[in-house]
């Protein structure tokens, strides 16, 4: 269980009466997860997640609590966040998203009905494929702008560091994979990619389904505005392929890119650049779990995620790339 900082009653019950959500029924802890603190709340008037940022300041929470909103508002179905009740103004007519709870920025957002299907078929692919064009085009008149922290100056600075724990093969594979991303950002063809934000982590256990229904993405802590295409090639590395070897499978990756494509044609610079950009997207989170995994956090029953899962799927898009040419 990724619990981080612990939540006392006391102190669901004041934030659950700031927010007017009722009487406290349960407080508990969710297994799952490894960034944040998150329990589930239940109180008098429904069910809610607590979740407190163990990462993220308060100047850069309201970019993803605003997102959220903006989302829910256009009918893509995420966790809307609650507001201080009478804090909306002119300027900010969401209101107050973000609280503070053990010192800690927080936000109290919807519980989702369902649960993540993690052997999904190409029926839920296409599902998620069809949601995530309708978000990106639900994104396109969002306001604000931060950027994917976890872009490419976050694997810049952060691959010299787990260089240190890598065998000298992994090494190599990873400074050759970095270079080749800052030579691809550089290029004419990456700058005619279309942006806006994206969830940039929407993994199987970040969708729920209930009953063969997409009831939700959620987890947009890693959101930030980047290119479309990085979004589908993260769910491409999760979704649609085999776990044990890495490898593509073809009938789900149709299944997804074809629902995508219904909603969202792809552009012809998004058609040239998968290949390249399936594998940052495999680099991404080989770099991001090596950092878990050798530079580890405290928190009660935390486990971190497996690094060799995405070299392994790294080398099978460098193979499946070299194959295509
Ligand atoms: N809005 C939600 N509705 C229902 N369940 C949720 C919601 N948010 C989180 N969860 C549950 O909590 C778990 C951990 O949440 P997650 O956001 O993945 O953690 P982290 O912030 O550490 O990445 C999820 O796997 C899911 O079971
Ligand atoms: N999805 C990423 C890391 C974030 O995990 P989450 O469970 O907190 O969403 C990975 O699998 O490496």
């Amino acid at each position: 269980m990724a619990v981080f900082t612990e939540v006392s009653q006391d102190d669901a019950r004041d934030l659950a009466a700031k927010l007017a959500l009722g009487e406290v029924r349960e407080l508990r802890g969710i297994q799952g997860g490894i960034e944040n603190t998150n329990y589930f709340l239940t109180t008098s008037t429904g069910e809610f997640v607590l979740t407190l940022f163990e990462r993220l300041s308060f100047e850069q929470l309201p970019f993803y609590l605003h997102l959220m909103k903006h989302l829910a508002a256009h009918a893509i179905p995420v966790p809307e966040p609650h507001a201080t009740p009478g804090s909306a103004t002119a300027d900010n007519p969401d209101g107050r998203l973000l609280q503070t709870v053990c010192g800690k920025p927080a936000a109290v957002v919807g519980k989702l009905r369902g649960k993540s299907e993690l052997a999904p078929t190409a029926v839920h692919c296409a599902a998620v494929g069809d949601m995530l064009a309708r978000m990106h085009l639900a994104g396109r008149d969002y306001p604000h702008m931060q950027p994917n922290l976890r872009g490419l100056a976050w694997w810049n600075e952060t691959v010299p560091v787990v260089l240190e724990h890598t065998t000298p093969e992994q090494s190599a594979l990873l400074k050759g994979e970095l270079a080749l991303q800052n030579h691809v950002a550089a290029s004419s063809a990456y700058a005619a990619l279309p942006c806006g934000p994206i969830h940039a982590d929407l993994f199987r256990d970040n969708v729920m389904f209930d009953d063969g229904e997409l009831t939700g993405f959620f987890d947009f802590y890693f959101a930030g505005v980047d290119t479309w295409l990085f979004d589908i090639a993260v769910c491409l590395n999760d979704w649609c392929i085999d776990l044990a070897t890495g490898r593509q499978d073809d009938a789900r990756t149709q299944a997804f890119l074809r629902a995508y494509n219904a909603v969202r044609p792809l552009a012809a610079a998004e058609r040239q650049l998968l290949p390249v950009m399936l594998r940052a997207g495999a680099l991404r989170f080989w770099i991001s779990r090596l950092w878990d995994l050798h530079l580890p956090r405290e928190a009660s029953m935390l486990k971190a995620h497996d690094p060799t899962h995405f070299e392994r799927v790294l080398r099978q898009r460098v193979a499946q790339a070299y194959r295509t040419l």
